[in-house]
C-alpha cells in the first residue's frame, strides 16, 4: 500500500534544496512525497532577526505540522529554538554537510588579505563577535536576506565580503564563489550549522519510525545534541553570540585500543548586551572545550557550557528569551 507524506518547507531556494534531500531519502515504492510551501514571518520581513524574535523561520512551519496541514517539517536545525515543542517529535537528523562558515570576498581575497577598514557583511552576533575579535580592523556591516542577496552586495561593490554558512552555498551549488572556508579555530560555526531537523507530530508513530529508519544519521545526531545542549545551557537562542562544534575523533583507551570519542569546542562573547549590538565594541571571547564519550553528547555540552559560564558568559539572555 502506498502512502503519501506531505512535507512542509519554507519557500526559499535554500529551504527547497534542503527539503529535496529529505524527500529523496523518504521516497520509495511505498512512499510518495508531496512538498507544501509554508510562508514564515522570517521570509516576509527584512527587519533584523533580533527585532522579529525567536523562531521566525520555524514556528509557522511547526504550526502547520501540529494542525495537520503537513505530516513532516524540515528545518535548518540551527534556526530551531532550543525549547522543545511538546506537540512535535524531532524524529530525524539527516547526515550533516560541512558545518564551517565561509567568506565570499571581492577579488578572491581571504580574511587575512582584506585591508583594514574593509566592509564585511553579516547580521549574526556570533559572526560579528568572532570577526571583531580577530583584530583585523574590519568594519562589520549588518545585513540580512537570502544567499543571493548577500552575495550580490559583494558583486555590486557595496561590500568587500560577506560571511555565510558553507552548507547553504553547498546546497545551492555555489561553492565556487567561496574565497576562504573559515577555520573553526578562528570562527566556530553556530550550534547545529549544516544540519537539518526533521519533525513529525508526537502521536504519529508511523511517520516517526519511518523518519528514524531512513533519514536519521546517528553520528550527526550525537554531535548536534552536544552543540545544542551547550546553547541551551547558556540559555541562549539562535541569535546569540555563541559558536559550538562537535567532532567525532579517534582516541586510545586505557588498553591502547582505538576508540571514537566526541570532541566539543565552544565560544561565547563575554560582553554581549541585551540589544545584541556588538559592532564597534571591543569583543572579549571566551573559549572552552572537552572530550567525552560518544553516547554522552548532552552531558558534554552542559560541561563545556558550565566552563564558559564560569569564565563569565553569564549575561547571554538576549531579547528573544
Ligand atoms: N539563519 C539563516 C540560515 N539558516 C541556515 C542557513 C544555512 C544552512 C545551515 O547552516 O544549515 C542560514 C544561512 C547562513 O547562515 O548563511
Amino acid at each position: 500500500m502506498t502512502r503519501t507524506i506531505r512535507i512542509g518547507t519554507r519557500g526559499s531556494t535554500l529551504a527547497l534544496a534542503q527539503t529535496a534531500t529529505v524527500a529523496e531519502q523518504l521516497e520509495s515504492d511505498d512512499v510518495k512525497v508531496e512538498l507544501v510551501t509554508v510562508e514564515t514571518p522570517g521570509d516576509r520581513s527584512s527587519a533584523p532577526i533580533a527585532e522579529i524574535g525567536i523562531g521566525v523561520f520555524t514556528s509557522a512551519l511547526r504550526d502547520a505540522l501540529a494542525d495537520g496541514t503537513v505530516d513532516v517539517a524540515v528545518h535548518s536545525y540551527k534556526d530551531l529554538p532550543t525549547k522543545p515543542d511538546p506537540r512535535l517529535s524531532l524524529a530525524a537528523v539527516p547526515p550533516r554537510v560541512d558545518p564551517r562558515d565561509a567568506l565570499v570576498a571581492r577579488d578572491g581575497l581571504t580574511l587575512g588579505e582584506l585591508p583594514p577598514g574593509s566592509r564585511v557583511g553579516t547580521g549574526a552576533p556570533r559572526r560579528v563577535a568572532q570577526l571583531q575579535a580577530l583584530g583585523l580592523g574590519l568594519e562589520i556591516v549588518p545585513i540580512r536576506g537570502n544567499v543571493d542577496t548577500r552575495i550580490r552586495k559583494v558583486t555590486d561593490g557595496e561590500l568587500d565580503a560577506v560571511v555565510l554558512a558553507r552548507a547553504g552555498l553547498a546546497r545551492l551549488g555555489r561553492l565556487g564563489e567561496i574565497t576562504e572556508v573559515l577555520d573553526p579555530i578562528q570562527v566556530l560555526p553556530a550550534p547545529a550549522q549544516g544540519a537539518l531537523a526533521v519533525e513529525c507530530r508526537v502521536d504519529d508513530v508511523d511517520t516517526e519510525h519511518l523518519l528514524q529508519s531512513v533519514v536519521d544519521d546517528e553520528a550527526t545526531r550525537v554531535a548536534v545534541a552536544a552543540e545544542r545542549a551547550l546553547l541551551a545551557a547558556l540559555e541562549a537562542g539562535c541569535n546569540a553570540p555563541v559558536g559550538a562544534l562537535a567532532d567525532v575523533v579517534e582516541d586510545l583507551d586505557s588498553d591502547d585500543r582505538v576508540v571514537q570519542r566526541l570532541s566539543l569546542r565552544g565560544v561565547a562573547a563575554a560582553n554581549w548586551t541585551a540589544d545584541g549590538d556588538l559592532s564597534g565594541t571591543a569583543v572579549d571571547l571566551l573559549r572552552a572545550s572537552a572530550t567525552g564519550d560518544l553516547t554522552e553528547g548532552e552531558q558534554l555540552g552542559r560541561a563545556v557550557a558550565a566552563e564558559l559560564l564560569e569564565l563569565g558568559a553569564g549575561v547571554l539572555s538576549g531579547p528573544e528569551q
